[in-house]
């Protein structure tokens, strides 16, 4: 199996706070699904920023597809993360005055790979987007509509599908079920993985719900790989 994404060693703490992160190691191979779970504060969105290269780690390493991100600059590290990461944010980040579509699009706006590998799997981009929206479950008659009028669980469809455009090799999601019933938080995440699948990209899905742990192909603790605030 190839590796996606390796952390090793790799020690955090925000500032003027005691350690919140210490990790001798963590992997995630291509084309793997894997739930990590954590209780409220423990660390999930903190490690996440991590290994998408929002924050730097006080020591470590963190390797994605080959590139050691600790030594990328804040802005080769922000460019890297638009070319190859999907996140979906806990509170989904939609621009409000902005069309469903038109936010399903914002990574090609950024990241021309994205942009042409779209086109390359549906022929436009505007395909790309209805496609993706359509798959997870999402109607034809919202894709003109603003986000900021839609229901948490439409919302939650057009943050994956923004994720999931021009097929970056990993999609992060931050516990973007949490505000859905147990049953459409499964009909989301078969979907997901469906789409991840033709996508060819890994997952990483974050949350402190432990009912979703087995439909994933692995499934972390936090506590228990974290030495900092680990179980004792
Ligand atoms: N920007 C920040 N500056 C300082 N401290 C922070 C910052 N973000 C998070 N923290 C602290 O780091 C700790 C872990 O927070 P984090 O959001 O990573 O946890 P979490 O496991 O994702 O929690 P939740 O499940 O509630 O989202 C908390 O004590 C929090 O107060």
């Amino acid at each position: 199996m190839t590796t996606l994404l390796e952390l090793t060693d790799l020690h955090f703490a925000w500032p003027k706070q005691t350690e919140l992160l210490n990790i001798a190691n963590f992997k995630l191979n291509c084309g793997q699904k894997i739930f990590l779970r954590g209780p409220s504060g423990s660390g999930k969105t903190t490690l996440l920023g991590l290994l998408s290269g929002v924050q730097k780690p006080n020591k470590g390493s963190i390797k994605l597809l080959g590139h050691e991100l600790t030594l990328l600059s804040a802005t080769a590290r922000d460019k890297f993360r638009v070319e190859h990461i999907g996140y979906v944010f806990q509170q989904f980040n939609l621009l409000p005055f902005l069309s469903v579509r038109e936010n399903v699009l914002l990574p090609c706006r950024f990241s021309k790979t994205r942009a042409q590998k779209a086109i390359n799997r549906f022929s436009s981009l505007e395909k790309a987007a209805d496609t993706l929206l359509n798959n997870l479950g999402l109607d034809p008659a919202l894709y003109k509509r603003r986000a900021d009028q839609l229901s948490i669980g439409q919302q939650q469809r057009v943050a994956a599908a923004r994720a999931l455009i021009g097929e970056p090799e990993l999609i992060i999601a931050d516990e973007p079920t949490s505000a859905l019933d147990t049953d459409t938080r499964e009909v989301f995440l078969k979907l997901l993985f469906a789409e991840c699948e033709k996508a060819g990209s890994s997952l990483l899905f974050v949350s402190h719900d432990q009912t979703l742990a087995p439909l994933f192909d692995k499934n972390l603790s936090l506590p228990e790989i974290n030495i900092a605030r680990g179980l004792t």
